[in-house]
């Protein structure tokens, strides 16, 4: 691993390093907040996935997350949100897919088959590199935005024994019924619908082994709110199979991160109190 910076904020530090991944098979970035009590102990971490067009410097520059991240002795992990490193046909043309757009599948259509395995990366491949390389327990919750939001959403349910708790600002809650989604699954996971169904957290909670809550928080003024995001979707299916969601309908917010920034404190204390 390769420190790019440092910087101290709220008493603890801001870190952000390059290293090799074996997942994506190139360079990637990732930004760590270590708060002050990682000087003495080791402390419990909160993965952040960002949205479509994001690094990871979307978070750690606007979501205003560090003071409350500092006071509860949470450590924040930030990677970025696609392989950088390759440039395949179309791969930089468009914001919603290929590159700063990886959906935190794993691909399986190539080109992005040799490298888009963001979820790998995010589930396995970064956990192990954070755990031996900080002052960080095993003890892991996970939260993003849009994209990155149903990431959260979709890593979680995939996995209950590896988080303690999950939480999501405005997620692409059903890609397999929105456009953004159709473009990605499409271009990353081929064809055959049956098999988008296994990326698609709607469809997940259906036959979910483990009832992890979801903490869910969406402006009502959001651009994308009723093409793209549809959190009825994943409220309908929850109601169905009793799965424990709390959607809050946040009047006036949209869907940047001046809404994260209104929330962002409460949502740390979700994960907090759950990684206690
Ligand atoms: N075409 C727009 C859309 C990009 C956008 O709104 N990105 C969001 C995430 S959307 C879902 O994943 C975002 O977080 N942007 C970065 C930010 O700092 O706000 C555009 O390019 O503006």
């Amino acid at each position: 691993m390769e420190l790019l910076s440092s910087t101290k904020s709220f008493g603890g530090w801001l870190k952000r390093y390059k290293h090799e991944s074996v997942s994506v098979k190139s360079e990637m970035t990732f930004a760590i907040y270590l708060p002050p009590q990682a000087e003495t102990q080791s402390v419990p971490v909160l993965y952040w996935l960002s949205g479509l067009t994001c690094t990871d410097e979307n978070f750690t520059q606007k979501a205003g997350a560090f003071r409350k991240a500092a006071e509860l002795g949470l450590a924040i992990v930030c990677p970025d949100t696609s392989p950088r490193g390759t440039d395949y046909p179309n791969e930089h043309d468009s914001y919603d897919f290929g590159s700063g757009a990886g959906f935190y599948v794993n691909a399986t259509v190539a080109p992005y088959s040799n490298t888009y395995h963001m979820y790998d990366y995010v589930v396995q491949e970064l956990p192990k590199l954070v755990e031996s390389h900080f002052p960080v327990t095993d003890k892991r919750s996970i939260s993003g935005h849009s994209m990155g939001g149903h990431g959260a959403l979709i890593c979680a349910l995939k996995n209950p024994d590896v988080y303690q708790s999950v939480s999501a600002f405005s997620p692409i809650v059903n890609p397999t019924q929105c456009p953004w989604g159709e473009k990605a699954f499409t271009g990353y996971l081929g064809e055959d619908r049956a098999v988008w169904t296994e990326w698609d957290a709607t469809c997940l909670v259906e036959t979910a082994e483990e009832r992890l809550p979801l903490l869910i928080d969406q402006g009502e003024a959001d651009n994308f709110l009723v093409e793209q995001l549809k959190p009825e979707a994943l409220e309908a299916v929850c109601e169905k199979v009793g799965h424990p969601i709390t959607l809050r309908r946040q009047p006036g917010y949209d869907h940047s991160y001046f809404f994260i920034a209104s929330f962002i404190d409460e949502h740390l204390e979700f994960h907090s109190k759950a990684l206690s």
